[in-house]
């Protein structure tokens, strides 16, 4: 009670890990927290990416702020999570909702793989039975696709490969004026980065060993914040096991270490096929520090990317904010 009291929040109730949204009725709301705000909120995960998902869905904009948002995903004052996302009212009749989210450090990104899957799910449980969503984001139109074989495939529109648009200053070297394992000093190393946007911008470096080529602690963080990526960017590490099996650890802008990011795991596909890593055209496995997701890049046809993983409701409960 000492640290509720002295962090201004209070994770009231939670429900078990189960298949059901809805709030145990048993607890006692206690009368210090009286004068709180009580936020209603699902917590659900895809590949241990971990999200808070609250239902602003009468709502045009998030009903909590960046800075209510970083308490609730700290891990130790707070539910925990990677970021906190929003479903609201779509912006027209064009779409079926609107995603929005916050990152656990209270930044805003324009998208999140893992998340819309986690997002789809959610609606899916809150009653909204469809075969698919039409979902407006700060990344453009996202369409989830739920399976019969409870796996989620999401439709995550076409890939930014122009360099100046990631964004990133690092001197386009490859066709369209895109960056494909462009030299950047950074943390005293040299890295070859590949500059990809799916919506956010990822920066993907190739090394032979995971274990042994990078110090993940130090190398994520400074790549994130390198001055060539003017607005930040997601660092994904990956090495190549086969021609269709790449294998990955990201550290991601604004939450860092994360088991899984699926932006960054479209980005690494796209950036493998253009650095001539492994061939265009397959289906290609990725792993993740939280397990596998499948990835297909039409590159030949519409240019889209398809992402293929499960989303996981772990349990809902009630947080007090003041
Ligand atoms: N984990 C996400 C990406 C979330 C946003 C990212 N941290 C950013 O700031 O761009 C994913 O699964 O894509």
């Amino acid at each position: 009670m000492m640290r509720l009291a002295q962090t201004s929040f209070a994770l009231l109730m939670s429900q078990s890990f189960g298949l059901t949204n809805s709030s145990p009725k048993h607890l006692r709301i206690p009368s210090t927290l009286k004068a709180s705000r009580l936020v209603e909120f699902s917590k659900y995960e895809g590949l241990g990416n971990d999200f808070i998902l609250v239902d602003d869905r009468d709502k045009e904009a998030p009903s909590l702020t960046p800075e209510e948002s970083e308490k609730l995903c700290d891990r130790n004052f707070g539910i925990g999570g990677d970021g906190v996302i929003f479903a609201l009212k779509p912006p027209s009749d064009d779409y079926d909702f609107a995603m929005r989210i916050y990152n656990s450090d209270g930044s805003e990104p324009e998208m999140c793989g893992n998340g819309i899957r986690c997002f789809a799910q959610f609606l899916k449980d809150l009653g909204a039975d469809a075969e698919s969503y039409q979902v407006n984001t700060l990344a453009g139109r996202i369409i989830p696709v739920m399976n019969d074989d409870t796996t989620i495939t999401v439709d995550m529109g076409e890939p930014e490969l122009i360099g100046a648009n990631v964004p990133t200053t690092l001197d386009p070297n490859f066709e369209g004026d895109s960056v494909v394992e462009q030299n950047l000093e950074c943390n005293g190393k040299t890295w070859k980065v590949s500059a990809v946007s799916m919506g956010n911008p990822h920066a993907v470096i190739f090394v032979d060993d995971l274990e042994k080529d990078i110090d993940f602690e130090s190398d994520g963080p400074a790549l994130e914040a390198c001055p060539e990526f003017p607005a930040k960017t997601n660092v994904e590490f990956v090495q190549v096991l086969s021609d269709n099996h790449l294998k990955m650890k990201v550290w991601e802008r604004g939450a860092g270490p994360t088991l899984a990011c699926g932006t960054g795991t479209c980005a690494l596909v796209i950036a493998a096929i253009r650095a001539g890593k492994i061939p265009a055209g397959n289906k290609v496995r990725v792993t993740l520090p939280g397990g596998d997701l499948f990835i297909e890049w039409n590159s030949d046809t519409d240019n889209k990317v398809f992402m293929t993983g499960p989303a996981t409701f772990c349990f809902s409960g009630k947080a007090a904010l003041k």
